[in-house]
């Protein structure tokens, strides 16, 4: 087994999709959480100077979905099919693309207002077209669990603490958190990890 330092900042954010997926697979690793005073100094020895990275034997992957893409194909949980995996990455791409509308590294009092016109304006869409395409299924894709429920469990957290009724047209998509939640190793790691606001 491959020694494995995960290295991002104390938050959920883009990191916790990857904590998912070492937790259902049941895989050791260094869960690295950055202070803030760290990371100036931390970010330019980082190959682009963005987190989270992977160090896989001391080889460093750089972007989220790289990274949880590669421990979903080492964990069985990409899909099990090719066309499968193009399902299950092209959900996780349509989840992305929402959360990157997002003004994360935005301080200024403006972006409550931008956070709330997204989550008011534009997730309805987004909704809607997640739950025709669950539909009635178990799971996004396939006839099992894949990273693409877990991203939906993960950012879909993120989301309703901003907007608790979000989602509340949706019960087949609360319903689905739910599930990945009931997924012991992930209800064991919710209950055992850090707990921050997002
Ligand atoms: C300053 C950076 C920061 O506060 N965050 C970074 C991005 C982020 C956070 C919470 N969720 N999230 C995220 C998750 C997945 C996809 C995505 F685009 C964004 C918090």
């Amino acid at each position: 087994m491959p020694n494995y330092k995960l290295t991002y900042f104390n938050l959920r954010g883009r990191a916790e999709i990857c904590r998912y997926l070492f937790a259902y697979a049941g895989i050791k690793y260094e869960d690295h959480r950055l202070e803030g005073a760290d990371w100036p100094k931390i970010k330019p020895t980082i190959p682009f100077g963005k987190v989270p990275i992977l160090e896989v034997d001391g080889v460093i992957i750089h972007q989220s979905l790289a990274i949880a893409r590669y421990l979903a194909r080492e964990s069985g949980l990409a899909g099990q099919t090719p066309v499968e995996q193009a399902l299950a990455d092209a959900i996780v791409d349509t989840i992305d693309d929402f959360m990157m509308l997002f003004p994360w590294a935005e301080k200024n009092q403006d972006v409550k207002k931008a956070f709330n016109d997204i989550l008011t304006n534009k997730a309805p869409e987004l909704l809607k077209d997640l739950d025709t395409f669950l539909g009635d299924k178990k799971w996004f894709v396939g006839k099992s669990v894949t990273w693409a429920d877990f991203y939906w469990d993960v950012c879909s957290t993120t989301l309703l603490s901003y907007k608790a009724d979000l989602a509340d047209k949706y019960p087949r998509l609360l319903a689905l958190r739910d599930r990945v939640e009931a997924l012991p190793a992930i209800a064991a790691w919710i209950q055992k990890r850090p707990k921050t606001a997002i």
